[in-house]
């Protein structure tokens, strides 16, 4: 994926901001611009709020990559995919992060915040970013997602 000139949208819930303040730093240290959404505290929030915060700003287009953080990574990513245009996919892994681009184009890596450590939600965030959608037959079964 070509980042250049891209702002990456952030957001998490309480379980998934301290995850969230480590890739802030990743991002920082890598000059890489973001937006965060919110929350911006370890106080207990709901998590819908701040997905479909970033859900609406990547449906206006307004953005094209998140990464979201909750506890498991199901929950803010069930509801930003509600959003038309989001494609957002759990990662607990690299491996499956460069499949969620691969195969799937998504825009949103939704890290499971209590279930990865620092060093993997680094390596996480780094696979999504580099890896690009490979099209083709992927292409033609992205197509078919939106029901409109
Ligand atoms: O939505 C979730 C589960 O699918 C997230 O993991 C939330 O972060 C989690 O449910 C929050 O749990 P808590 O007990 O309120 O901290």
């Amino acid at each position: 994926m070509n980042i250049e000139g891209k702002i990456i949208a952030l957001a998490s819930d309480h379980a998934g901001f301290l995850k969230k303040q480590v890739i802030i730093k990743f991002l920082q240290e890598n000059n890489i611009p973001f937006k965060d959404f919110g929350s911006y505290s370890e106080e207990s929030v709901d998590y819908p709020v701040y997905a479909h915060l970033i859900g609406e700003a990547i449906e206006k287009g307004e953005y094209e990559t998140g990464i979201t953080f909750c506890g498991t990574g199901q929950g803010i990513s069930i509801a930003a995919n509600k959003h038309q245009g989001v494609r957002s996919a759990i990662c607990w892994n690299t491996d499956i992060a460069e499949l969620a681009r691969q195969h799937n184009n998504a825009n949103i890596c939704a890290i499971p915040g209590r279930f990865v450590s620092d060093e993997e939600a680094i390596a996480i965030v780094k696979a999504f970013l580099s890896t690009d959608f490979e099209g083709g037959r992927h292409a033609r079964r992205v197509d078919q997602i939106p029901i409109c």
